[in-house]
């Protein structure tokens, strides 16, 4: 029995890769883990039934014989200490990468999350022209400051490691905004990830479901 994920029967970035079953699905690739794909739809996502799996209603899910978790960084946590290939054996190195998992989600994300929703969502707000400015401003000193730390590096902290796992696809999503532009040194760092085999067959893998989808 094979590890089993959720992810959107039919997603709404298009096959972009942004839904964040993508995370899960490329750490699995990165360790050799074969997995299957559970596909729900928005409203199967909010019944019980996947509540019990997802209190919140989302994707992604893993589970895997009596073990059921939700949250993409959790899921990528416990891939990677289950299978050699995504954090260091060091102890010092390893503490590092799961650090910087959480940068990813918790510092990087929340204001590139901010920007995209705003973009999305808020043009027709009369604050809009306002706040939009802010909102990209606050993306601005992360991201200067992650540049300044990357330093030229290929990886955050070494060899590659789930931390650079999260931050390339928290970065990912300000494909649209054209503030990777600003920092090509990020912009290289990101195409490197998407460079990695591993990352090719997660994307084609949920590509194949959106068009599979958009052909039925
Ligand atoms: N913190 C959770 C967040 C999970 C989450 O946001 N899931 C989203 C899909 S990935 C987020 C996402 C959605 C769409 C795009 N997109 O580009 O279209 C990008 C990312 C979801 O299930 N949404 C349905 C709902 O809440 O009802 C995690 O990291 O797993």
């Amino acid at each position: 029995m094979l590890p089993t994920i959720t992810a959107f029967e039919r997603s709404p970035d298009r096959g972009k890769g942004q839904a964040r079953d993508m995370r899960v699905r490329w750490a699995l690739e990165e360790v050799g883990q074969p997995y299957d794909v559970r596909l729900v739809s928005f409203g199967a996502m909010k019944a019980p039934a996947h509540r019990t799996l997802h209190p919140f209603g989302q994707i992604p899910t893993y589970e895997d014989g009596d073990l059921a978790l939700f949250e993409s960084g959790a899921i990528v946590l416990h891939i990677a200490e289950r299978h050699p290939g995504l954090l260091p054996t060091e102890a010092n190195a390893r503490s590092r990468a799961i650090a910087w998992m959480f940068a990813a989600l918790s510092t990087l994300e929340p204001p590139i999350v901010e920007l995209g929703m705003a973009m999305l969502f808020e043009r027709d707000k009369s604050w809009y022209a306002e706040r939009l400015p802010m909102l990209q401003e606050r993306v601005r000193i992360r991201l200067g400051e992650l540049s300044r730390r990357l330093g030229g590096a290929d990886w955050l902290d070494g060899a590659f490691s789930a931390g650079d796992l999260m931050m390339v696809t928290v970065l990912r999503r300000l494909n649209t905004s054209g503030l990777l532009d600003e920092y090509p040194d990020i912009a290289a760092y990101v195409a490197r990830g998407e460079a990695r085999p591993a990352f090719r067959r997660a994307f084609e893998a949920q590509l194949a479901v959106f068009q599979a989808a958009s052909r039925s």
